[in-house]
């Protein structure tokens, strides 16, 4: 049985992508992402589940970032899940009594509509997840009045259920990734995505441009490009870019050699099935059968043939 690290504690909503990418596997729940992936990293666990991008929020950064330095991980799966937050108390608590509320920074944007209506006073503070701040809530002199996460910790945890549905979007999904360490990858499917960071080889006009040529040219389209600061000063950057196709794939495999040639470096982060089943149309003239055509036509013209 998998052994799989999470951002713990029990009730998280990444507990839930876990149980729904890998139902039969051992849990060990994480204080944070970057301990769940280095729990993967040190062989304390087969692989771990994180979130990496939210609907309304944006890039989870931790994750991102987590991914693109240290030991390498690869992405093996993803899953997309609706987040439903409730507004979680101790018993007997009021709207009126709550000061503090205490939730995961992704939470606090998602819900602040509803902050700012409902509790306009209250003081919204940053918690390691949703869980960890219903389990610190529920503990008696918590200096939190009040959790937002998912209903499912608001039991686990005997909090009462104040406010439902409180996000600002009903619709708002998480995207979670399986990720372990590198050793096998997904067969393709027809309907894959691959990820993958980009570290620029100077800064010039175009070089993001460059980059970009060559997924276009060869018709691999981008689902999510995000630049990260390297650390290295103002205005350093290196790109994550997550695009349809698996890295067997012909145009995705010549995408990638190209971008190892104008790159300083490129760190593969997986090619795995798309959640959400959608199989894209390949242009004309992309296809593997395309490319290995016009390889042997070069072939031909090399051996000396008209
Ligand atoms: O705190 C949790 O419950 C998490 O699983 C983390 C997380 C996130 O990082 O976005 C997951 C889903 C929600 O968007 C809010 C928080």
């Amino acid at each position: 049985m998998p052994k799989l690290a999470y951002l713990g504690p029990e009730g998280t909503f990444t507990e839930e992508a876990l149980r729904i990418l890998a139902p039969e596997a051992d849990r060990l729940p994480s204080a944070n992402v970057s301990a769940a992936l280095d729990a993967a990293r040190r062989g304390e666990a087969d692989g771990a589940v994180v979130p990496l991008e939210n609907s309304l929020e944006g890039a989870i950064t931790t994750t991102l970032d987590e991914l693109a330095w240290g030991d390498p991980l690869l992405i093996t799966a993803e899953l997309l899940l609706p987040v439903e937050f409730s507004l979680l108390v101790r018993k007997n608590t009021t709207m009126a009594q709550i000061k503090r509320v205490f939730t995961h920074p992704a939470a606090i944007t998602q819900c602040r509509g509803f902050t700012a209506r409902e509790l306009p006073d209250a003081m919204v503070i940053a918690a390691p997840s949703t869980a960890a701040a219903a389990q610190e809530v529920a503990l008696p002199g918590s200096p939190y009045d009040a959790a937002i996460a998912a209903r499912i910790a608001g039991e686990h945890y005997g909090l009462v259920e104040l406010a439902a549905n409180i996000g600002d979007r009903a619709d708002t999904v998480t995207r979670f990734v399986r990720v372990s360490r590198p050793g096998s990858m997904p067969e393709p499917t027809g309907s894959d995505r691959t990820s993958l960071v980009a570290f620029l080889n100077d800064d010039h006009p175009g070089a993001l441009l460059e980059m970009l040529t060559e997924f276009s040219v060869r018709g691999v389209n981008l689902t999510r490009i995000e630049s990260r600061p390297t650390g290295d000063g103002i205005g350093r950057y290196f790109f994550h870019f997550d695009f349809e196709g698996h890295v067997a794939d012909a145009r995705v495999g010549e995408a990638l050699s190209g971008l190892h040639r104008i790159c300083t470096d490129v760190r593969f982060l997986g090619s795995y099935p798309r959640a959400d089943r959608f199989f894209p149309q390949i242009k004309r003239g992309m296809a593997d059968a395309d490319f290995a055509e016009a390889e042997g036509w070069l072939a031909r013209i090399r051996g000396g043939q008209a």
